[in-house]
């Protein structure tokens, strides 16, 4: 599914209106039936409501609304926000059809603050239809002080139509008041705003509803990113063939588990084999093989130079050159530990095969992300928005404001993939292909889970799957298992947990797949 700017939006509404004719007028009233069809799905019978209706077309969807439900018999208030001379042609239409029949919108004053704090208290739903996709920084009054008291004084449940009212459609900022809505209706496709903080933790439960646009215009105007969903990797997920062996389904390398981080390593090789690789191989500095072992049976260990600490001496192994070839794919990170010098990533990097890197591998890559451009390997990276900082030399909060612009940025200019990790993950290719993975799984926020993440991603790498489609395969498989790792409650899921619910998460993967 697409996800759209604002700009994205506009111009696939002015094709769809312009181009193809359909009118502006007919979009608008789809787009009221659309939110309506919802809420009596969800709400039938009768009920109270407060319409809340902008001078834009956001607003224009407010009266419609209010007009349908009006005739379907709810009591409805309608408070218009802003003067006629504002409004669009189309809202101003619908005001007037509302003005000739009902509910009569009510003109907001500041006097007739409480009259409307008595509406919202009264009703049984809010519908704000303030602001949408044409809002620009902080709301202006009088929708300050109407956002402040909605999110006061709601006894019942709030539905905004297309964004909560003050949170920005590119970026999810909220630079003044926003409305917290229980719920949001979103028309014709989801916005980046719904899968950015803070805005997405504005919305509430997200539907996005159909509104008439023909599918020739959302055809003709792609936008530029997508949900992740099985149109992204769908055609890599077949059933393991009967007639296969361990060698078909890929060998893979770790990289990591220094003294005191073994588990990091175990988790991601663990992770691999649940995801279906073939072998794993997990290379440690010599004198932690046995530690290793004892955690996890089924990898194979590989002692490399030990620094003298239990970390990674700056050297390759023994044995480097006749070994180095088997692998698919190598995961470098997971319980790493401080390398001391960044010509180490090199070999690892002109394998040929595709690498992970993750956790201190990146750190070591941030000393001179240069390198990438001197090697021939297929890299997707793993940072959480820390790393990604240290990676781009910017802050954190640079990282948070602009994810999609930060990850992409990256990615092009040293012709990667990159992971951003988050509550809704980005993942984007060096041709400028973007991924935003809808779903939350609050299980994940927990030391443990990159490394499982690491070790999905490499083994679909080992098992041959394009870096793009892989990346966002493994980060939608680990999210699906870390909501079926819950039991009782997120806070009690641990990493192990995770590597365990990769099993079902699979199977429900592919069976979909094949239903598809
Ligand atoms: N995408 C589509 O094809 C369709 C979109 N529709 C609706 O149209 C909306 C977009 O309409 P518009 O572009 O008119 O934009 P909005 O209705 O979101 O807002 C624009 C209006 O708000 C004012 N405004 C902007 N920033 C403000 C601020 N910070 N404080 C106070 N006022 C501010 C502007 O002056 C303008 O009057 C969508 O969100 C959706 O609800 C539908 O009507 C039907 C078709
Ligand atoms: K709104």
């Amino acid at each position: 599914m697409y996800l759209y700017t604002a700009q994205e939006m506009r111009d696939l509404d002015r094709y769809a209106i312009e181009t193809i004719g359909v009118p502006g007028a007919v979009l608008m009233e789809n787009a009221g039936q659309a939110v309506t069809r919802q809420l009596l799905k969800r709400h039938p019978g009768l009920g109270r409501a407060t319409v809340l209706a902008g001078t834009g077309n956001n607003g224009g969807d407010g009266y419609v609304i209010a007009r349908l439900l009006a005739s379907a018999g709810w009591h409805v208030r309608l408070w218009q926000l802003g003067p006629t001379a504002k409004m669009s042609a189309e809202t101003r239409l619908f005001r007037d059809v509302c003005l000739r029949s009902q509910p009569h919108p009510l003109q907001w004053e500041q006097e007739r603050l409480p009259d409307l704090v008595d509406d919202l208290r009264r009703s049984d739903w809010v519908i704000d239809a303030m602001l949408g996709t044409g809002v620009r920084g902080q709301p202006r009054e009088p929708l300050q002080t109407v956002i402040a008291a909605v999110n006061r004084e709601t006894r019942g449940r709030i539905l905004a139509v297309d964004l909560p009212s003050g949170v920005e459609t590119d970026t999810g900022a909220v630079p003044g008041k926003a409305v917290q809505a229980d719920w949001t209706v979103t028309l014709a496709g989801p916005k980046w705003g719904h899968y950015l903080q803070p805005g997405a933790e504005h919305c509430g439960e997200l539907t996005v509803a159909d509104i008439g646009i023909p599918a020739v215009a959302h055809q003709t105007h792609p936008p530029t990113a997508r949900l992740n969903g099985i149109d992204e990797w769908g055609e890599y997920l077949h059933p393991r063939s009967p007639w296969s062996h361990k060698g078909t389904h890929g060998h893979m390398m770790v990289v990591g588990g220094s003294r005191g981080m073994l588990g990091a390593a175990a988790l991601a090789s663990m992770a691999a084999y649940r995801t279906g690789v073939g072998m794993v191989t997990v290379a440690v500095p010599e004198g932690q093989e046995t530690a290793m072992a004892s955690q996890v049976t089924e990898p194979l260990v590989w002692g490399w130079p030990d620094r003298g600490d239990g970390g990674f001496a700056d050297s390759l192994p023994l044995g480097w050159d006749e070994r180095k070839n088997r692998f698919r794919a190598v995961a470098v990170g997971p319980g790493l530990g401080r390398v001391s010098n960044v010509t180490w990533l090199k070999p690892l990097l002109e394998l040929g095969c595709p690498v992970v890197l993750d956790a201190d591998g990146l750190n070591l890559l941030a000393r001179e992300p240069a390198i990438l451009r001197q090697v021939a390997s297929t890299v997707v990276l793993t940072p959480h928005p820390g790393e990604m900082a240290r990676l781009a030399a910017c802050t954190v909060s640079e990282v948070e404001a602009n994810r999609p612009g930060v990850a992409r940025d990256w990615a092009r200019e040293y012709g990667v993939t990159v992971v951003l990790k988050g509550s809704h993950t980005i993942i984007a290719a060096a041709d400028g292909s973007c991924v935003v993975e809808g779903n939350v799984a609050p299980a994940l926020a927990k030391a443990g889970s990159g490394d499982v993440l690491t070790g999905i991603l490499g083994a679909w790498l080992a098992r041959g799957i394009p870096p793009f489609a892989a990346a966002a395969l493994s980060v939608h498989l680990h999210s699906r298992a870390g909501r079926l790792a819950v039991v009782d409650t997120p806070d009690s899921v641990v990493a192990t947990d995770v590597v365990r619910a990769i099993g079902p998460a699979l199977h429900q993967l592919i069976q979909l797949r094949s239903r598809a």
